[in-house]
């Protein structure tokens, strides 16, 4: 299979070099060059275990791996989480929650995270080389990206997060792990300032080059076809047949996420409806609503991580709805980057969106708490709110993309104490915590990567 940008002018690039590639040369994210049709292989899966379906899955993306390796590679990333069946569905009031924070982090980016790291790792030993990661989070990617690579001999990772602005147990996770190939910087900024700085850099190819960098973000095709893997295995253990349409309700941020789904739905699985939930950065509900996708100012909410106004995946989304026309892509994003946003009606069967403002996401954190006692984080709880509200008798699997634990101050917001703590988030400490704050320029940024790697 070959990959090929969305912005078309980039060659196309067979799975492995467009892992290590990750943002295209020419500025837009890679997508497989024609999309697999599953629809006659839904049968044979029904009954497979999480680690089997991914081979299926992933196996035709990346069959320039062999297949004994692809094997070990899944198997290694899942061999990490503390639930046999790694993605297990929960009931809750109607709603099945889709738990996909079984992983180290507890957060839904180990799902990715996990098999890219021993990706990476397969990838650069076969190859012989050295990678040097840059990642911006808004709080889960960095600590997923973290614990996938901290072993990895080849590689060193550099995370931007918006300083401050993460909940506090997702900075311990990411800085409290002093290991020589991790390296935080605490951007004075917004998420969307450390994502502009990531994508500028990997834009100035020649820099690029010399410093070997490399994307775990979801601009990284790899992230998002080990995402597409849980909505085949929920589909399976919530329905009983293939005949079955199921609806999902997804947390949104940078809109990786919800495109896997999306993904999912073009490649035959029986997806009815897919709810798109974000909190007050809303500019997707917009979007959707109005055809006109324009950033506004960054809130800062009770859900951190989606505190995201300009989301990566929207080009993918966009290449797609203007019908794989790249000419019309650039042009459309050319009309972004100019006027800072852009008109285009992105409207489709599959997806609805829906806003979840804080005293929604807090109040619905309660009532879940209360009636159905289960503590849903707050960004899974947007999610939990979208589906009852547009979706009131019919049972919808949303996606849990965190554990409540990583969320204490908002938990006590909206329950009037801290409930639902994870045991493994007892043993973090502010006083291990090590990074070092940089303003949003893409030259301090530069400048970091190039002395620690002197130093290195
Ligand atoms: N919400 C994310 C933001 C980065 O998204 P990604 O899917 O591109 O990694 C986070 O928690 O960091």
């Amino acid at each position: 299979m070959k990959y090929r940008s969305t912005r078309g002018q980039t060659d196309e690039l067979p799975f492995m070099d467009a892992i290590l590639t990750g943002q295209a040369p020419d500025g837009g994210l890679f997508l497989p060059s024609e999309l697999p049709d599953f629809s006659d292989k839904l049968d044979s899966w029904r009954d497979l275990s999480y680690t089997e379906l991914a081979f299926e899955i992933m196996s035709v993306f990346a069959n320039d791996i062999p297949q004994d390796d692809l094997k070990e590679i899944i198997e290694k990333a899942y061999s990490t989480f503390r639930d046999d069946e790694i993605t297990p569905l929960a009931p809750a009031g109607k709603n099945l929650i889709l738990e996909l924070f079984h992983g180290p982090t507890l957060a839904f980016k180990d799902v990715a995270l996990q098999f890219l790291g021993r990706l990476f790792d397969y990838i650069l030993e076969q190859r012989d080389l050295k990678l040097n990661i840059l990642a911006a989070t808004s709080g889960d990617t960095g600590s997923a990206a973290i614990y996938g690579l901290k072993d990895s001999e080849r590689v060193h990772v550099f995370v931007m997060h918006p300083h401050n602005r993460t909940s506090k147990i997702q900075a311990m996770q990411m800085c409290t792990v002093n290991q020589k190939n991790i390296h935080n910087i605490a951007v004075e900024g917004s998420f969307d300032d450390c994502q502009g700085m990531m994508k500028d850099i990997f834009n100035q190819l020649d820099f690029k080059k010399q410093y070997d960098l490399g994307a775990v973000n979801s601009v990284n095709w790899g992230r998002l076809l080990a995402q597409t893997v849980y909505y085949f295995y929920a589909y399976f253990r919530a329905t009983e047949n293939n005949q079955q349409k199921l609806s999902f309700s997804v947390p949104t941020g940078n809109f990786g996420d919800i495109f896997a789904g999306y993904l999912a739905a073009k490649m035959g699985l029986p997806i009815k409806k897919l709810y798109l939930a974000t909190n007050e950065n809303d500019v997707l509900c917009r979007a959707f609503d109005t055809g006109i996708y324009k950033k506004g100012t960054v809130h800062h909410s009770v859900s951190p991580s989606m505190d995201i106004q300009l989301a990566s995946n929207f080009e993918r989304y966009l290449f797609y709805s203007c019908g794989q026309d790249a000419t019309k892509l650039r042009s459309l994003m050319e009309e972004f980057k100019a006027k800072g946003e852009l008109h285009y009606d992105i409207s489709c069967e599959l997806i609805e969106a829906k806003r979840c403002d804080t005293e929604t996401t807090l109040a619905t954190i309660k009532n879940y708490s209360e009636e159905n006692d289960y503590v849903l984080d707050p960004h899974t709880a947007t999610g939990v709110h979208v589906a009852d509200l547009l979706a009131p008798d019919e049972q919808i699997v949303c996606l849990a993309t965190a554990h409540s634990g990583k969320f204490p101050e908002s938990i006590k917001l909206a329950c009037g104490e801290v409930i639902g703590n994870h045991p493994i988030l007892d043993a973090l400490s502010e006083d291990d915590m090590k990074y070092q704050v940089a303003d949003a320029h893409t030259e301090t940024i530069k400048s970091i990567i190039v002395k620690t790697l002197e130093e290195a």
